[in-house]
């Protein structure tokens, strides 16, 4: 006998705790399986722990600029065991206050993982069923692994998290957010890091920026081999060798970081058996409203084709829930304008249209303003590196398409000018403000 639902989800990560808990808001009595602990991959493995290291090497390279500008600095050792356990306490709170709030709402919660059985039926292993005629699949992504001799001598970012110890010399395979992002961040923290590319860093961003910002990872230390693509690891735990196609060998390393891309979780959940359509990759297709090509099967977050990022998860699950259960018949998530940043050191942030995608959608009709600057605090204390920041612009009237920055602040200026293009942003609009002075941000508004 199944027990009836308004609405069942599947995963309670960043997608599903949002559909639920706002479905839930709206009157709708909610189920929500998951078999693992509350919050997914980005409060568990993923953003928020991430961001904690991010700080942490940021700090440390605040400590060496210090020392730059004339403080008397004795070396500054970071007690990892002390700053792992703050953020697992940090981050335990995180789950607790959602525990608390999906008991307060009388939210469902079976920690168990689910299978569709039917349409509107799912079921546990254990022999539990339940049954609704919204059914959410909100199951996410896990690190794809790669099929080579010896990967299981390396580790996932799942892993890295768990670490004892930064390890001394380290490598990472890989050249999208998550390898650039711990290569940063892991250099700061004192490792030597090799970084592995199969062709080049950041593909999806500006390419005059990512060059930049290859130039400042190289300057802090950081080995980059582009046009590399590793085909076996050999050695033993903690001594690592790596081979590429070419023949050429890397190490010895202490650690490896496999950061080959994420697959979604959309396997073994009976969407192969109710004719739910997915593509190439396994991700679950989805239309503008998340709805799947069977009625009452909606999917959100990374297990969809959309972008796997927190804010775009979380935007899906809300609209869903607003149309689902809140009555709100055109309620979907506007996709066209989505900023992101890559907390590398300097960050580099974009939203819209890289110089190239301009381009190639608009040809003669792009104009590109770019600006080059040293940050002050840079500047005193006698560092030469450049930040950068783009506006992609199109038509005689200078249409705002695309913004990039790399540099000291990016992380957080570059949401209020996210806004700004997402409304509809001219060059001029920018000229004619009045800008904050000294600041990263006002570098956008003085661009020639
Ligand atoms: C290292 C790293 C850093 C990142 N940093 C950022 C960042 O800075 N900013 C950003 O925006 N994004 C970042 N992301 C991406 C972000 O974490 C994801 O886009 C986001 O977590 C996706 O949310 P989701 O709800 O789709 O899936 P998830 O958060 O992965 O949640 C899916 C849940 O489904 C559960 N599940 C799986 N199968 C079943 C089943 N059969 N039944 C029930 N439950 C199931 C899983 O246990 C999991 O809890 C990062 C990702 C990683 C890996
Ligand atoms: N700051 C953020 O917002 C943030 C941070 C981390 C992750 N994320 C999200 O998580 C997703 C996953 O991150 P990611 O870095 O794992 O993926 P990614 O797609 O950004 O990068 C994957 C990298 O692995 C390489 N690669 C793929 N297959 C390979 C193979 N067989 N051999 C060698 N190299 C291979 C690709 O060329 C690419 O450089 C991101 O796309 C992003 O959406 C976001």
């Amino acid at each position: 006998m199944s027990e009836r639902f308004d609405m069942i989800v599947l995963g309670a990560g960043s997608g599903g705790l949002t559909v639920a808990q706002r479905a839930s808001r709206l009157g709708a009595r909610v189920a929500l399986f998951d078999p693992d602990v509350l919050g997914g991959t980005c409060v568990n493995r993923g953003c928020v722990p991430k961001k904690a290291m991010w700080f942490a090497a940021h700090i440390a390279d605040m400590h060496r600029l210090a020392a730059d500008i004339g403080f008397q600095t004795s070396p500054m050792a970071l007690d990892w065991a002390r700053f792992r356990t703050l953020r697992d306490q940090y981050i335990a709170g995180i789950r607790h206050r959602y525990a608390m709030r999906l008991e307060a709402a009388d939210i469902h919660v079976v920690e168990q993982a689910a299978r569709l059985v039917r349409a509107d039926t799912v079921a546990t292993e254990s022999g539990l069923q339940a049954c609704a005629p919204h059914i959410v699949i909100a199951t996410g992504s896990r690190p794809r692994q790669l099929e080579l001799p010896g990967f299981e001598l390396g580790m996932l970012s799942d892993d890295i998290f768990a670490l004892d110890a930064p390890p001394q010399r380290l490598a990472i395979v890989g050249g999208g957010y998550i390898g650039v992002e711990f290569a940063c961040l892991m250099r700061g923290l004192g490792c030597e890091v090799d970084l592995l590319v199969r062709e080049s860093l950041l593909t999806d961003f500006d390419l005059e920026l990512v060059e930049a910002l290859a130039v400042q990872m190289l300057a802090h230390g950081i080995r980059i081999m582009r046009n590399t693509q590793i085909t076996a690891a050999r050695g033993q735990p903690g001594k690592v060798t790596l081979e590429a196609t070419d023949g050429a060998e890397y190490g010895i390393y202490d650690a490896v970081l496999w950061a080959t891309g994420r697959v979604p979780n959309s396997g073994g959940i009976g969407l192969e058996e109710l004719g739910v359509e997915r593509d190439g990759h396994g991700h679950v297709l989805v239309d503008a409203f998340q709805n799947t090509n069977v009625a009452g099967l909606y999917a959100v977050g990374d297990v969809t084709d959309r972008k796997a990022l927190t804010p775009v998860a979380v935007a899906a699950g809300r609209a869903l829930a607003d149309r689902l259960i809140g009555g709100h018949a055109d309620a979907k998530f506007d996709d066209s304008v989505i900023p992101s940043v890559v907390f590398s050191e300097p960050p580099l942030g974009a939203v819209g249209l890289t110089e190239q995608q301009a381009h190639a959608r608009y040809g003669d009709a792009v104009s590109v303003h770019t600006g080059r600057y040293t940050p002050l605090l840079w500047m005193v204390a006698g560092r030469s590196e450049q930040s950068v920041v783009k506006l992609v612009c199109i038509g005689d009237e200078r249409k705002v398409v695309g913004i990039h920055v790399l540099g000291p602040g990016s992380d957080e200026l570059l949401q209020g000018f996210a806004l700004a293009l997402q409304k509809g942003l001219n060059w001029s609009d920018l000229k004619a403000a009045i800008a904050i002075h000294p600041t990263a941000a006002e570098e956008l508004l003085l661009l020639h």
